[in-house]
């Protein structure tokens, strides 16, 4: 992913470039992995293929789970948690469980940095949620909503210079949201106290308003993430952080 960054939030910007423009050939195939197995993953929820062939079609992926099962597994941090790499040569956030290619549950929603008609600076999301993700028939999950506002009002916190974790999160839901639709998420912060950064966002169907949201951020130590990241290395499970 790359954030084509219309901001001068140096701070955000100095990590943004530490990660983007850089590519190797580790991180072509681990991005071709996921965009692979996304694919699967939506044909294993939605497929009309003859019950013959599931099992051949099970074989097969039985057969590459075991051979990527063989070699030893172990994240990578450069920064910041949901900053996982792909190796540590470029890629910012491409395991995001949200808006990672590399990684395949993402749907992935794409971010971007932007700024709205008067100038203030807002974060972009821009994803199509297919079979996987779908909740009551026809929309998507409210959950794979809820997740997709952590993650773009979770960038646009970042965007105070002192980024945090999600402390609470709350969801209208005012419409059905659509699958297989491209959706549009705009967030903002709208104000900082102290530790706090208080965050908005909405997402949009063409010009139908399907959800709202606003979340609170508290800033943390980032000596905390990375004994967050020390720990999950450690362990390299990264189930039980100890916090
Ligand atoms: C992760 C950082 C990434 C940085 C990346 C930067 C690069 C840019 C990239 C970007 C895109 C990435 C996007 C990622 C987005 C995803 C984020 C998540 O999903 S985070 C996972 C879910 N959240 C948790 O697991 C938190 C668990 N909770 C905690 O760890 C703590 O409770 C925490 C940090 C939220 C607050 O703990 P305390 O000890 O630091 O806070 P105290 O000092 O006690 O409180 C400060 C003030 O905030 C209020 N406060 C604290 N928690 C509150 C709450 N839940 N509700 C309301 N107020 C709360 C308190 O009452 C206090 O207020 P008074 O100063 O007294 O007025």
């Amino acid at each position: 992913m790359e954030i084509g960054s219309k901001l001068t939030n140096s701070w955000l910007d100095s990590i943004v470039d530490s990660f983007n423009g850089v590519d190797s050939d580790r991180r072509r195939q681990f991005n071709r992995i996921g965009t692979a197995t996304r694919a699967v993953i939506e044909s294993v929820v939605a497929s009309k293929a003859p019950t013959e062939q599931l099992g051949l079609i099970a074989d097969a992926i039985e057969k590459v789970a075991e051979d990527i099962g063989r070699f030893p597994s172990g994240r990578v941090y450069e920064g910041f948690a949901e900053a996982a790499n792909t190796g540590g040569n470029g890629g910012f956030m491409d395991f995001s469980p949200i808006s990672g290619a590399a990684n395949p549950i993402a749907p992935p929603v794409e971010l971007s940095l932007s700024s709205d008609p008067d100038g203030s600076p807002i974060v972009v999301g821009v994803v199509t949620f297919g079979s996987a993700y779908e909740g009551p028939p026809g929309s998507v999950h409210g959950g794979h909503i809820a997740a997709a506002f952590d993650e773009v009002l979770g960038l646009a916190q970042s965007m105070s210079g002192s980024p945090g974790m999600t402390a609470r999160l709350s969801v209208n839901y005012r419409k059905p949201t659509p699958l297989g639709e491209p959706l549009t998420f705009v967030a903002r912060i709208v104000k900082k106290e102290g530790k706090k950064v208080f965050t908005e966002g909405k997402c949009y169907f063409g010009d139908i308003l399907t959800a709202e949201a606003d979340a609170l951020f508290i800033s943390v130590d980032f000596s905390k993430l990375a004994q967050l990241a020390g720990e999950r290395e450690r362990t390299n499970d990264g189930q039980k952080p100890q916090l």
